[in-house]
């Protein structure tokens, strides 16, 4: 089985004021994940659908008055129905591809504390994969059993990283719209190189991008859970969703330019 995260940075317009769906990648992604015929479980990001909605009403922060829980609630239900909104699209085009693929609502399921899943039942995920349906699930806002956060933003990496442990995934890819893992943000520093393997020991810096709003901690964020995940023995890959071709041959089990995390 494997798990394929596909990012925000490459479904939506990431820096869009407002959510922005990047109908075209998303048409050539899912054509290219339909080349799977196999047990998967896709993960999406939230991009522009998710992180604006989760900045603006600082889901995750300690919440000091009555107001402010309010206004936290009034966030989470925004956050939900916009990240909603882009798993439909998303399955739509996936379903129009001849993939089988069914939500599975993280915030219906999934419960923090302090911005780690403690509750997390996957038997519902295994049964509809046992039936042959590729479950497509995605970063959420979710309830947090810390009492002076009470909501948290759950990111597709954290879940990618919990399930490919629960279930024994036999490969982890994500797609992100950079080649892989660099010294430094290749955005911003030209002179950054691809790192072909990352470990607990790599040297290398990674920045936000600072015109788009990101609350789950960027490639840092990423790295951060697929090194858990090393640790648990289970290799991941990062590569370039932007590049046409690439999730089709990495779902193909063939070579592609990027970084492995070990
Ligand atoms: N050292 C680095 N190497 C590679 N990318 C980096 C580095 N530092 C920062 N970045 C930035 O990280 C971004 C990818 O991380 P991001 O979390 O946005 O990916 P994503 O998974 O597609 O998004 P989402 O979390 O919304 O699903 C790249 O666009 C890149 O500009
Ligand atoms: C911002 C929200 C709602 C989820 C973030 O998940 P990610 O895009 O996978 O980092």
């Amino acid at each position: 089985m494997i798990i394929i995260k596909l990012g925000g940075s490459a479904l939506t317009v990431k820096d869009a004021s407002t959510p922005t769906l990047d109908e075209e990648n998303l048409d050539r992604i899912a054509s290219e994940v339909s080349y799977y015929n196999d047990d998967m479980i896709i993960v999406h990001g939230a991009g522009s659908y998710g992180h604006i909605y989760a900045d603006e009403y600082k889901i995750g922060d300690v919440i000091t008055n009555a107001n402010e829980h309010l206004r936290r609630i009034e966030g989470v239900c925004k956050t939900q129905t916009s990240v909603q909104q882009l798993n439909h699209d998303i399955c739509q085009k996936l379903q129009q591809k001849g993939i089988p693929a069914i939500t599975i609502k993280p915030s219906s399921f999934i419960v923090t504390n302090q911005k780690r899943i403690a509750v997390c039942d996957t038997t519902i995920i295994k049964q509809y994969l046992e039936n042959g349906f590729v479950p497509v699930l995605y970063g959420d806002a979710v309830l947090d059993m810390d009492e002076d956060i009470k909501f948290a933003i759950i990111s597709g990496d954290q879940i990618i990283t919990y399930l490919a442990y629960d279930l024994k995934a036999d490969r982890v890819i994500l797609a992100s719209d950079v080649d892989g893992i660099y010294t430094d943000n290749p955005k911003t520093n030209p002179e950054a190189k691809l790192i072909d393997e990352v470990t607990q020991d790599t040297q290398l810096n990674t920045t936000s991008n600072e015109n788009m709003a990101d609350v789950t901690g960027g490639m840092n964020g990423k790295i951060q859970e697929l090194l858990k995940l090393a640790e648990n023995n289970i290799q991941s890959q990062i590569i370039n969703a932007q590049t046409p071709g690439n999730i089709q041959k990495a779902v193909s089990g063939q070579n592609v330019k990027g970084t492995i995390i070990k």
